[in-house]
């Protein structure tokens, strides 16, 4: 029943072994009754807080959040909550687990070491070579709640070789199912370096394909989350991941270590309110994506800033004055030099109009009957014209014309659409389209550039808010009146209502003041939100563009960038991290590799890594933690034969356990392109057509490196035209072996 071969200390008898796995599952299920009691405590308390009264708003709500907090952590842990132990040379023996479990009445004695305790990093990073005082490293195997057997590794004797590794072999050898797991009784000690890492501001993660740096960065998340609990959750962490398929594929990794305060976006959702997945044409994307491009938008917006070419004759009840270019320019020179965004610079050009067309008015009303003396007749005339050319309703439209109101999507559609525009925007004539609007994942960061060049026209809101407070104001002080009547003049019930209205009053205010939506949905609905750490995934796809936004998400440069610029297929993207991050830390950033591949079994990562040479040569492929057996296998089709050899594909994969996918590249039945699957891992892969990937773009080679480096177990692909000499290693002709599947794509 149970696999005690996996055992690696050798003096344990079987009798020694069924008697240590005893213990070991009594001291377990001890944890899960004592898990099980502080949830009942927690949750009590929770709808203790609920219900609570006496408390203001403020006060309740953090209680509330508190209780709802503790109450989460705990219930996290329903699988795996001990999946190790640490024996000391000391003699001390601790038990790692996912949360920690403390002894209140002695000293808070850890029952259960949280994962990411300080004492619980020798689990990780010990080693044979150099122990960290451990004398030896037990790893569970568990079923639900129940231990089912343990492997050992002795650490500090001469003989103990390298760290034992079954339990990670049969983690990264399990059929992949809905989506990542969490690593965290298996973190390697390369890893478990970059997660813990104590550096402050960006951190560059670089790795090969399966090396697992997204694993690495939502842990860091998890610890950073863990440490610095208080201010990370109140701006909460923004991940950032290449589509909405890889964040729903990593989207359970965090809840199931606790975490709840992380927003997940693509590039194409950083802007409130948009959902953009549609790509631009590579030239195209370049464009947008370079920083030159702030220039076109800056000229764009100045472009929306008009003299009229004709004076405008504005007609008042005594005279008719002329809005001409000049008055409009000398308006316009005033306007750009408050410095101010073009809405909220609006105000400023409007007065200016005003000004000088009430002088000119003014001069033409009072010449003949009013002398330079007649001061205070000046100023009245005055105050009546600027009063009259205030209500002017053609005048408004006049300048509503010359100086819009605008916003990121009204000044960029009519831009892209309008070759005459661009043109005077400086703009590459590339970025016309017909359909202004159909906005793309280049265009996120512009439009997210214009609403800072744009800013708001606030005068509206302002005139709303002050209305709004004088109707408050009145109300509330209607309410008082009642109030300060004598009390023993007015009946019982009048003064119940009154009392009620005032607490009605304090309700409102409450309610108000109370944003329900949780930290995930406010930020997300906030342009202006700035989160305390940003992890960005596939960093290497990511603009000079892109990177300005996500540098204004957050001021205080706390950043775990992971990628691989050897994958990059987006023309605008990385070439090299410095460049992108100068301008906004300089050489400020701290770089690590990882060099193991988790994912990919040595036989397909052998095929994918001679492609390297093509695009890549400086790079190494990284080592692949595994050997699966299998040869990868090339089978040349004729061209009536591929829709029936993919189909008999997924029909292999139908019976088999794990996920499957088959790709390549526009136009192949049933199969997705090699940027749909970014990020992703599927048990089984088939590649259609290699040779037309390759020739697919200026990164074809990056795109078929990607397809093929998807798989966790196995690699077939279908082949019309000869073989890539790169792809000779393929076993040729084979029929797969018996394949089965779930597909995710
Ligand atoms: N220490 C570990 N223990 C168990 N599994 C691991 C470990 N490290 C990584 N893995 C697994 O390896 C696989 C690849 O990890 P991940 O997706 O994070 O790699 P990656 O470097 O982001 O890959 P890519 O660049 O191809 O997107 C995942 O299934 C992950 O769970």
């Amino acid at each position: 029943m149970f696999h005690k071969s996996n055992r690696c200390e050798g003096n344990l008898s079987n009798q020694g072994y069924d008697e240590e796995l005893r213990d070991e599952r009594a001291y377990v299920a001890a944890l899960y009754e004592r898990l099980d009691r502080e949830r009942a405590v927690a949750q009590a308390r929770y709808h203790g807080a609920l219900g609570q009264t006496g408390l203001t708003p403020g006060e309740r709500e953090t209680d509330v959040s508190c209780r709802s907090r503790e109450a989460a952590r705990l219930d996290v842990a329903d699988n795996g909550l001990c999946f190790g132990r640490l024996d000391a040379v000391s003699g001390e023996t601790s038990y790692i687990g996912r949360i920690g479990l403390f002894d209140a009445e002695n000293d808070y004695e850890p029952f259960l070491l949280d994962w990411r305790a300080p004492a619980a990093r020798p689990f990780y990073v010990a080693t044979a070579a150099r122990p960290e005082n451990v004398r030896r490293r037990r790893q569970f195997h568990t079923m639900g709640r129940r231990v089912v057997d343990f492997t050992d590794e002795v650490l500090g004797r001469p003989s103990a070789g390298d760290r034992g590794d079954a339990a990670l072999l049969a983690a990264v050898n399990a059929p992949r199912g809905e989506g990542m797991r969490d690593i965290v009784a298996t973190i390697q000690a390369e890893q478990d370096e970059i997660i813990r890492l104590g550096h402050a501001g960006v951190l560059v993660v670089e790795g090969g394909p399966g090396t697992g740096k997204t694993a690495v960065a939502l842990h860091r998340v998890a610890y950073l989350l863990y440490t610095q609990r208080e201010r990370m959750s109140r701006s909460g962490v923004l991940v950032v991941g290449p589509s909405p398929v890889f964040l729903d594929h990593i989207g359970r990794v965090l809840p199931s270590l606790g975490e709840s305060d992380v927003v997940f976006m693509t590039p194409g959702d950083l802007v409130p309110g948009l959902r953009v997945t549609a790509e631009d044409a590579p030239e195209v994307a370049r464009v947008k994506g370079s920083l030159k491009i702030l220039d076109v938008l800056k000229a764009a917006v100045a472009d929306r800033q008009q003299v009229p070419g004709e004076p405008v004759p504005v007609e008042l009840a005594d005279v008719t004055v002329a809005l001409d270019a000049d008055v409009a320019s000398e308006a316009r020179r005033a306007a750009r030099e408050s410095g101010l965004p073009h809405n909220e610079a609006r105000p400023v050009f409007r007065e200016h109009v005003m000004a000088i067309l009430a002088g000119r008015a003014v001069t033409k009303i009072g010449a003949g009957w009013l002398t330079p003396e007649d001061r205070g007749a000046w100023a009245d005339l005055r105050a009546d014209v600027l009063d009259e050319l205030a209500e002017h309703e053609a005048l408004a439209a006049v300048l509503g014309g010359l100086w819009p109101e605008l916003t990121p999507e009204t000044l960029l559609a009519p831009l892209y659409m309008s070759p005459r525009r661009l043109e005077t925007a400086g703009a590459d004539p590339a970025l016309f389209r017909a359909d202004g609007a159909a906005w793309t994942v280049s265009d996120v960061p512009l439009l997210d550039e214009l609403a800072g060049l744009l800013g708001r026209d606030v005068s509206a809101e302002r005139a709303a808010d002050r209305r709004q407070a004088e109707e408050e104001a009145e109300y509330a002080a209607g309410v008082m009146d009642v109030l300060k009547l004598d009390r023993e003049e007015l009946d019982e019930d009048v003064l119940l209502v009154a009392e009620n209205l005032l607490d009605a009053v304090e309700l409102a205010e409450r309610f108000v003041e109370r944003d329900t939506r949780d930290l995930a949905e406010r930020a997300a609905a906030d342009r202006d939100w700035t989160y305390g750490h940003v992890v960005v995934d596939e960093a290497q796809e990511l603009s000079e563009m892109d990177w300005r936004v996500l540098m204004r998400r957050c001021p205080s440069r706390s950043f775990t960038i992971v990628g691989d610029l050897a994958q990059r297929r987006n023309a605008a993207g990385a070439t090299a991290w410095g460049p992108m991050l100068a301008p906004y830390v300089a050489d400020r950033w701290v770089y690590r590799q990882l060099s193991v591949n988790y994912r990919t079994p040595a036989e397909i990562m052998a095929v994918a890594g001679a492609l390297l040479g093509r695009f890549a040569p400086d790079v190494r492929p990284p080592e692949s933690v595994r050997a699966s057996g299998a040869r990868p296998w090339a089978r040349r089709v004729a061209d009536g034969e591929l829709h029936e050899a993919v189909a008999e594909f997924v029909r292999d994969e139908a019976g088999r356990e794990g996920t499957s996918v088959v790709i390549g590249p526009p136009g192949v039945p049933g199969a997705v392109p090699p940027s749909a699957t970014k990020g992703l891992e599927f048990d089984a892969v088939l590649v259609v057509e290699p040779e037309r990937i390759l020739a697919g773009g200026a990164r074809g080679a990056a795109e078929l490196y990607v397809a093929l480096t998807r798989a966790t177990q196995r690699l077939g692909v279908l082949h019309r035209d000869p073989l890539p000499a790169e792809l000779s290693g393929l076993a040729e002709a084979g029929v797969p072996a018996r394949a089965g599947h779930r597909r995710f794509l």
